[in-house]
């Protein structure tokens, strides 16, 4: 069988994690090691095609990217398993220890450094994630960030995600050619990328607040208006963010150019936090 086809028998599943869009998502083991298991839901993902896509996914591997192990297809549910991150979702990490970090402004640079060095990798493979947010990426010991779920957003078969008028459409995160024409891309990541940062410096705030989905895409499309610079957020970060919003897809930086920029800031001189 393919390499990346796991035993069913080879897996012990514990503990419920979370409910994803897939279904449930528990604790597990596979072959000595702690995992992340998808137990997925009947009729909430395409299967078959994401089964093609499984060899490549598995082939993906950065020290930023949550890792696939593998799949079970010769049994129903499809199991989808991954490496186990320890603390949960960047979003519920972001909102618990917010006080804390949001003082610490090289913290906030590492991390929004950690999901930018995964994104340059997928970059760089033309790997689009399409959903792109601090609720999809996971946190690990030493304050590691991983970027989980990158391309699943293609298999989900629920119509409130798919649609750009959908409830479950992720708008606050999406660029204008995306809500026009849902045309995702490299540079749709990078927009996305922008509100993550922006979400990582207000400690996991929702972007826009309150406003309703519709008035978003006023305000971005028609407005052409943007999110406000975060107390936490230093005038140099907040430009970045801005670059990552133009509203034409092609003059935002690459993930390349914005981990430069990224890093420059955290050189000493910036934070003197940093000694
Ligand atoms: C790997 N992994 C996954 C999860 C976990 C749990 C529940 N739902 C999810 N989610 N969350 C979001 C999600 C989103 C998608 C899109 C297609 C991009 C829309 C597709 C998914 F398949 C999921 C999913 O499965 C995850 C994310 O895949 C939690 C972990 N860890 C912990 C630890 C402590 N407490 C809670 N979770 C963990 O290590």
């Amino acid at each position: 069988s393919s390499k990346w086809e796991i035993n069913r028998d080879e897996l012990e599943i514990f503990e419920m994690l979370g409910a994803g869009c897939f279904g449930t998502v528990h604790k597990g083991t596979w072959k000595g090691r702690v995992v992340a298991v998808k137990m997925t839901k009947e009729n909430t993902m395409s299967e078959e095609s994401f089964i093609e896509e499984a060899r490549t996914m598995t082939q993906l591997s950065h020290d930023n990217l949550v890792q696939l192990y593998g799949v079970v297809t010769k049994t129903k549910p499809l199991i989808i398993v991954t490496e186990f991150m320890p603390y949960g979702s960047l979003l519920t990490y972001l909102k618990r220890h917010r006080a804390r970090i949001l003082s610490k402004v090289a913290t906030l640079t590492d991390m929004c450094l950690q999901v930018c060095s995964a994104m340059v990798y997928l970059e760089q493979r033309g790997f689009i994630h399409r959903d792109l947010a601090a609720r999809n990426c996971l946190v690990g010991e030493n304050q590691v960030i991983k970027v989980a779920d990158f391309g699943l957003a293609r298999y989900v078969l629920d119509n409130e995600y798919i649609s750009s008028q959908g409830a479950k459409f992720p708008v606050k995160w999406a660029p204008p050619e995306v809500l026009s024409y849902t045309r995702f891309s490299t540079k749709s990541d990078v927009w996305a990328y922008g509100v993550l940062m922006w979400e990582i410096f207000s400690g996991g705030q929702m972007p826009y607040d309150n406003m309703r989905n519709a008035d978003v895409v006023d305000y971005v499309c028609h407005l052409n208006k943007r999110l406000e610079k975060p107390n936490a957020s230093p005038e140099k970060l907040y430009s970045l963010m801005i670059e990552c919003w133009h509203k034409d897809p092609d003059p935002r930086p690459s993930f390349k150019e914005i981990h430069k920029k990224l890093s420059g800031l955290l050189e000493v001189g910036n934070y003197p936090s940093i000694s």
